[in-house]
């Protein structure tokens, strides 16, 4: 049985009437990463979003996404924020926009673990710290001290990702976590969902322009055009042998835009 299933998503926009996504279906199986690619625009972000309840009100959602006997497009915003804070994280492109500006990370990190995890303080902060340094941050102990605004992108989307390792969801939906980043940080993030996967056993949904990224940790993918998946299947089949034309289009234009990204795996840096 699958994770999660999405049947027929479609996502209109009630002030217009104009559809923005159309009949998307899709099932993500446990420990799997999906790959979702596409052109700007074309419904990526919007419709994993709308799984999770963070859509905006004014648009008018359709279709079904069963998680665990739930359809989460039924469930209440007090039910799909309890899934959200400990079932299913996303971790977005802009890891800046994620945190508080006005706290300190090592704060924020312990406040998400007490409220989701139900630890006593001194356990948060441990499990901070032992977060950090799981995706490899140096000195643990100042890094908790900083506010957001004093670490990098990279270091912040690896903030991220440490606080979804300690959670430990099913499901993890990253939002272009690496488009803002330069290709050696990139590597590493990418080396991170990785591991989340392997060693973890968690589901990943990934979106990226990337398709190089994709191509390295996506099991299935789905192309979308234009609010609709063009084409969807196993990740390496669809790289061997893309059937629609706008997929072709794309691994022989896209691939080339990734090539930073494979100079970094092929030197072997971390
Ligand atoms: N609240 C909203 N109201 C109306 N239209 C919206 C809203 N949010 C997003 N859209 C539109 O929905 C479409 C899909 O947006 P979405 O962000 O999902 O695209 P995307 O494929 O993730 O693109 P990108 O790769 O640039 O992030 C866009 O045309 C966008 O303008």
């Amino acid at each position: 049985m699958s994770l999660l299933e999405v049947k027929n998503l479609s996502i209109t926009d009630s002030r217009t009437g104009l559809p923005i996504v159309q009949n998307l279906s899709f099932a993500l199986q446990s420990n799997t990463c999906l790959g979702i690619v596409g052109e700007s625009g074309s419904g990526k972000s919007l419709s994993t979003k709308a799984i999770l309840g963070l859509a905006s009100p004014l648009l008018e959602i359709s279709g079904t996404a069963f998680y665990q006997g739930k359809d989460l497009l039924q469930q209440t915003g007090e039910e799909l924020r309890k899934i959200r804070g400990q079932r299913i994280c996303m971790i977005l492109q802009d890891a800046m926009t994620a945190f508080n500006p006005l706290e300190p990370i090592g704060k924020q990190m312990m406040e998400t673990f007490r409220e989701n995890l139900r630890i006593p303080k001194i356990e948060a902060r441990q499990l901070a710290a032992d977060a950090l340094h799981r995706v490899h941050i140096l000195q643990p102990e100042q890094v908790l001290q900083k506010y957001p605004h004093q670490l990098s992108g990279g270091m912040l989307q690896r903030v991220m990702i440490s606080i979804a390792m300690m959670l430990e969801p099913d499901i993890i939906i990253a939002d272009e976590p690496t488009t803002a980043l330069d290709s050696i940080n990139q590597r590493a993030i990418v080396e991170q969902f990785k591991q989340l996967r392997e060693t973890m056993g968690m589901s990943i949904i990934f979106i990226s322009h990337d398709l190089g990224v994709v191509q390295y940790l996506a099991d299935d993918l789905i192309v979308m055009r234009d609010g609709e998946c063009v084409e969807q299947g196993k990740a390496n089949d669809v790289f061997a042998n893309p059937q629609h034309e706008f997929t072709q289009y794309l691994i022989q234009t896209r691939i080339k835009l990734s090539d930073p990204f494979q100079a970094s795996m092929e030197a072997g840096v971390q």
